[in-house]
């Protein structure tokens, strides 16, 4: 766990001091059973342990996401506005930035249409050449 003191613009001039607690992914992964339950969704860490009972999905679907990303399975649900609200209750901290590198490169890399990392290093610099060569050919002269 590490605590990063952090300061933004309240949009009026003013600093505002903010404190972001970042999680590593392994110590989410720790508090997987009902006696402690966090989970992650969208690089935020949750604390869900004292809404196991409250939630109107039941407990088993969080039990099944304890201590990993939930992200997806949140999504696919599609909770409401008053659920996402709800969310905040629960916030304890951000994902470790270096825990997210790599959850946002492999999104990256899915957006751009590359589906394993292998084939990354070969397909990226043979698009680009591709692309070059079809802009200078096209250049009236
Ligand atoms: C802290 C995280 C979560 C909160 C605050 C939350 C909140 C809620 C709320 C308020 C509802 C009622 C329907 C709505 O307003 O959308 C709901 C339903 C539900 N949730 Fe969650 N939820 C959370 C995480 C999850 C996760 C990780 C799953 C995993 C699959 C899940 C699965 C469901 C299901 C299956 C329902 C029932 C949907 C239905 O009956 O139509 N929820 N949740």
């Amino acid at each position: 766990m590490a605590s990063v003191e952090a300061s933004s613009c309240d949009g009026k001039g003013q600093g505002v001091e903010t404190s972001v607690t970042y999680y590593r992914l392994e110590e989410v992964a720790k508090r997987n059973s009902s006696k402690e339950i966090w989970l992650v969704i969208h690089g935020r860490v949750y604390d869900v342990t004292r809404f196991l009972d409250e939630h109107p999905g039941g407990e088993e679907v969080l039990l099944e996401q304890a201590g990993v990303d939930a992200s997806e399975s949140f999504e696919d649900v599609g909770h409401s506005f008053d659920a996402r609200e709800m969310l905040k209750q629960y916030y304890i901290g951000d994902v470790h930035p270096n825990d997210l590198e790599t959850e946002n490169s492999s999104k990256l890399l899915v957006i751009l249409g590359f589906p394993h990392r292998r084939s990354y290093s070969l397909r990226f610099p043979v698009s680009l050449l591709h692309v070059r060569k079809q802009i200078l050919l096209r250049r009236p002269c």
